[in-house]
């Protein structure tokens, strides 16, 4: 058997288009730009790399993108006054703060700091608590594309066996609600599990979000199962250049799984265009407006 690939470039491009249509619509009738402030600490090349493909997307969407470069030096009192700023700002309706911070800046600190209605990144403890306790709320951008693309496949994933392989906030532990919402039957492993390929078998549905480079074998995976690939590892090749990896060993796996993502093209995108998602939702709810569409 040879996996159906996942396409998520054809499937983030479907939904950014979908935003564009609301954010048409909201301008129009309300008078509504929704603002995305997307902050950058320092300069990782590989988030800058996220940083401008987010800005270019935002306003490819007619949203208003505002982008805060600061330096690898900057005070945490520095970084809490522009998020204090930008929670002010009524042309601001998310804010994202792009991690992992440098050294010397508490991450927690700073996320905490942020309005929770334009926390479009669902990393506050007021939207991750809510998304716990089954309320409505921003949830995190990658989990909501990897439900996404799930759903692309099967529809429903009512009473399918999900395993999650990774617990971090940003990824892990949101994926687990946003899954037990879709009334999924969930196992969440994480580097300390006891025989994760044992596990990973008996999962219909396989979301790895470990950050290890080609670690899911394809003997961990049952056949005809949805392999969700999280991962985005940079790894040096024989010629010298280096190339993106996913979690999963892609060409090994894809001869057993029912349907793959790709690395790159897969997860990744669908991040961005749910980041728009999540901003165009939080600015509607921000001006009282109904729920938009998509
Ligand atoms: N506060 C915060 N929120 C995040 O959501 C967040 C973050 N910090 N820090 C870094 C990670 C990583 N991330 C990606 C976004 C898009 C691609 C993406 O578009 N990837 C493309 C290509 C990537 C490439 O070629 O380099 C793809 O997979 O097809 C990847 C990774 C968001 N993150």
């Amino acid at each position: 058997m040879t996996a159906r690939i996942i396409d998520g470039k054809v499937i983030a491009a479907d939904l950014r288009a979908q935003v564009a249509r609301e954010v048409e619509r909201v301008k129009r009738d309300h008078g509504l730009t929704p603002g995305l402030a997307v902050v950058l600490v320092g300069n990782d090349p590989a988030s800058e790399v996220y940083v401008r493909s987010k800005h270019t997307q935002t306003q490819a969407a007619g949203m208003a993108s505002f982008e805060h470069k600061l330096p690898a030096d900057v005070s945490q009192d520095e970084l809490l006054a522009l998020i204090g700023k930008l929670n002010r700002d009524p042309a601001v309706h998310g804010i994202l703060v792009q991690l992992p911070l440098p050294k010397g800046l508490e991450t927690e600190v700073v996320i905490n700091a942020i309005d929770p209605a334009k926390d479009v990144d669902g990393l506050h403890p007021h939207n991750a608590g809510r998304l716990a306790g089954g309320q409505p709320a921003l949830a995190p951008c990658t989990p909501l594309g990897c439900i996404i693309l799930s759903k692309t496949v099967h529809g429903s994933l009512e009473g399918m066996n999900a395993i999650v392989i990774g617990r971090s906030n940003l990824v892990g532990r949101p994926l687990v609600q946003l899954l037990l919402n879709e009334n999924a039957t969930v196992t969440i492993a994480h580097s300390r599990s006891r025989d994760l390929p044992a596990l990973t078998a008996r999962a219909d549905l396989v979301y790895a979000a470990v950050g290890r480079p080609e670690m899911v074998k394809r003997d961990w995976i049952k056949p005809g199962a949805t392999v969700i690939d999280v991962g985005i590892n940079r790894i040096p090749t024989a010629e010298g250049k280096t190339k993106l990896v996913g979690d999963v060993a892609y060409a090994e796996v894809a001869e057993v799984a029912g349907a793959i993502t790709p690395v790159p093209g897969g997860v990744g995108q669908m991040t961005v265009a749910c980041l728009l998602v999540n901003t165009l939702r939080a600015a509607c709810a921000i001006a009282g407006l109904p729920k938009p569409a998509v």
